[in-house]
């Protein structure tokens, strides 16, 4: 059953210019979502009037049993059940890591403020660092804390607005490895929100593509990469080689296989060196240019090479 409805929403800020259209999602209690969608595409508009701190013009956001108020419904916006994280989320820098998390807890009783923060504190393995300051921390640790901060007053659905995003690669892909893992133990319904696939994909499976302030697709990955409804939703995974036989057919890099003789002719262009392989872009002779894998690295600029697929690995794409 759902737990989060979103149901027709939509949003303009100025005259003829919807951020979001008639925008609808469904989450269930403890699902984990990740939501992308290129800049400007409407996230975090969306992801402020699900939090209750932004007008939505038309449609309704219902968490369990409540309906989500407007700002201009409410005297103060917001609600604790519903914890929104975005990247510039700010710490007090001359509070310790135990004062920020407990923070949200100041109006709640004193054993239930220490229970709770040492839950916390555990969970999100930061005992050691309790009596740190932020800037002590590193960026990665920092974004621990504030997320600590959210979880604090025991929400029941949190909202990542690309809090990662100020992290080097290497922090990133831990700490969303770390928390998903805090996620599934607390069964928290969570909705990530990014414009980079990889973190998209490390958060959940389950993807959201939006664009222009409408839902594209939405469904597991898996099944989003082998049948991508429109280019853009299939350019988030990779580049895509026109197959000259079929103006509607595509094909992936990694799906071409590479040959010495017989298959599609073309002239090898350039080599990119890349952790798996190296990326040829080759030219057909019809003039087309291709991008393709050469995993066993021999091809070189200059040199001829034939290419094969699978035909049913083509994907298909009528817009
Ligand atoms: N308060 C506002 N007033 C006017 N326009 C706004 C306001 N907030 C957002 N917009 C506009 O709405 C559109 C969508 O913005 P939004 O921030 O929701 O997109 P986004 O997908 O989160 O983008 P990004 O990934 O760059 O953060 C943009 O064109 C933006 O300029």
């Amino acid at each position: 059953m759902s737990f989060l409805k979103i149901q027709r929403v939509s949003k303009s800020f100025s005259a003829n210019v919807n951020v979001l259209e008639d925008f609808s999602l469904q989450i269930s209690k403890g699902e984990v979502f990740s939501l992308i969608g290129e800049s400007g595409s409407g996230k975090s508009t969306l992801l402020r009037i699900i939090a209750g701190k932004e007008n939505r013009d038309s449609g309704e956001v219902i968490l369990g049993e409540v309906r989500v108020q407007n700002p201009k419904e409410k005297l103060v916006p917001g609600y604790d059940e519903i914890q929104l994280v975005y990247q510039d989320y700010k710490l007090f820098p001359n509070s310790t890591v135990a004062e920020n998390i407990a923070r949200p807890l100041l109006e709640y009783d004193k054993d239930y403020r220490e229970t709770r923060l040492n839950q916390l504190l555990k969970l999100l393995n930061l005992e050691s660092m309790k009596d740190k300051l932020p800037r002590e921390l590193s960026g990665g640790q920092q974004q621990k804390v504030a997320i600590g901060r959210a979880l604090s007053l025991e929400p029941s659905i949190v909202l990542l607005d690309e809090p990662f995003s100020s992290l080097d690669t290497i922090q990133r892909r831990e700490l969303i490895v770390e928390l998903k893992e805090i996620f599934r133990e607390l069964e928290m319904t969570v909705l990530f929100v990014t414009h980079d696939l990889d973190d998209a994909l490390q958060m959940s499976d389950h993807l959201v593509i939006i664009q222009k302030g409408k839902i594209i697709q939405q469904g597991e990955a898996e099944g989003i990469f082998m049948k991508p409804k429109s280019m853009y939703a299939a350019k988030l995974f990779s580049h895509l080689n026109p197959v000259p036989s079929n103006k509607y057919h595509y094909i992936r890099p990694s799906d071409v296989e590479l040959y010495k003789s017989k298959g599609l002719r073309a002239k090898v262009q350039e080599s990119q060196y890349l952790i798996h392989y190296n990326q040829l872009t080759v030219k057909l002779s019809n003039g087309d240019i291709w991008k393709v894998e050469d995993k066993r690295r021999v091809f070189k600029s200059g040199d001829r090479v034939y290419l094969k697929w699978n035909p049913e690995k083509e994907i298909e794409l009528k817009k």
